[in-house]
């Protein structure tokens, strides 16, 4: 048996064509939509990610400020920069690109995104306020997990579901998002005792830990749901995942792949998102 490829594809291809009639809508009667991306890393793949925002950006009648704020830039060089892009009129949406300098946390900095302008949930606030049932902008990797299981009829509800990986961006909001969905989620990370027997124990396994191939084979049951989060550069250019996916497609019923799955559908989210904050 080998599994079925869930692409991203073209579920972000038709988010991006909703996203182009909305931008021309708003552009029509004077509201160009508007996204600010901020960086201050020397990473390279982060570097990447900003100019492939920018295209997409681009493509669809959505503006976009790249703010490059070097490696060395202090937590009140973040802060200053996030509140003045909050209060500037032209930018509809923010998003601050991990990774960040040296002694720099997002919790910190991210609560100087205005919350009406946190179009990557960042702010501590969006992430209380979308657990407690309040309008809020989720983390767009932890939604785009959530709309290609939909996308790809994924039944969640009563299933049991295993995150792996607990960090604010991911772990935590998907496993929100899916209990949402109704789903028995069970939360795993570097500590969890026998992971392959936890998550063996799934139908459905959503790898988010950023560890080039931590998820094998012994890790899934036969026909289990694998959603790869994982986005690591290789040094050949290329990307790879959390899951093995060579193993893992033998033996799982149906895998996201890298790239073309879970990422091109969070990227058509950042801008979805960045749209809906405009209109309002
Ligand atoms: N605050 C913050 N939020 C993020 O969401 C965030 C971040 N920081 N830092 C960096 C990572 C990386 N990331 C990716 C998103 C989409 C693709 C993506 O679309 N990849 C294409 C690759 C296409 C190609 O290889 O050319 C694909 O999967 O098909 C990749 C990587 C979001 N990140």
């Amino acid at each position: 048996m080998t599994a079925t490829l869930l692409s991203g594809k073209e579920l972000a291809a038709a988010i991006r064509a909703e996203i182009a009639v909305k931008a021309a809508e708003l552009s029509a009667v004077g509201v160009r939509p508007r996204l600010a991306v901020v960086y201050a890393t020397a990473d390279e793949s982060a570097a990447w990610y900003v100019r492939l925002i920018a295209k997409t950006a681009e493509k669809v009648g959505v503006g976009c400020e790249i703010v490059d704020l070097g490696p060395d830039a202090s937590e009140r060089d973040v802060r200053y920069k996030l509140s003045s892009l909050s209060l500037d009129q032209r930018v509809h949406g923010i998003i601050l690109q991990t990774p960040l300098p040296h002694g720099v946390r997002m919790q910190d900095v991210a609560l100087a995104i205005a919350f009406e302008k946190d179009v990557d949930g960042a702010n501590p606030l969006s992430l209380g306020r979308l657990v407690s049932g309040l309008p809020a902008f989720a983390p767009t990797t932890a939604e785009a997990v959530v709309r290609l299981l939909d996308h790809h009829h994924v039944e969640l509800t009563g299933r049991r579901v295993a995150v792996v990986g607990r960090s604010a961006v991911v772990g935590k909001p998907v496993a929100h998002l899916l209990l949402n969905q109704n789903a028995t989620v069970t939360v795993c990370h570097s500590r969890t005792k026998d992971l392959a027997e936890v998550t063996s124990s799934a139908e459905v396994v959503v790898a988010a830990v950023g560890k080039a191939g931590l998820i094998t084979a012994d890790h899934v049951a036969p026909g289990a749901v694998v959603v790869d989060v994982g986005t690591i550069p290789t040094e050949s250019g290329g990307m790879v995942g959390d899951v093995e996916a060579e193993g893992v497609a033998a033996k799982a019923g149906a895998l996201t792949p890298v790239p073309g799955g879970v990422g091109p559908v969070t990227t058509a989210l950042l801008l979805q998102h960045t749209v809906q904050a405009a209109s309002r």
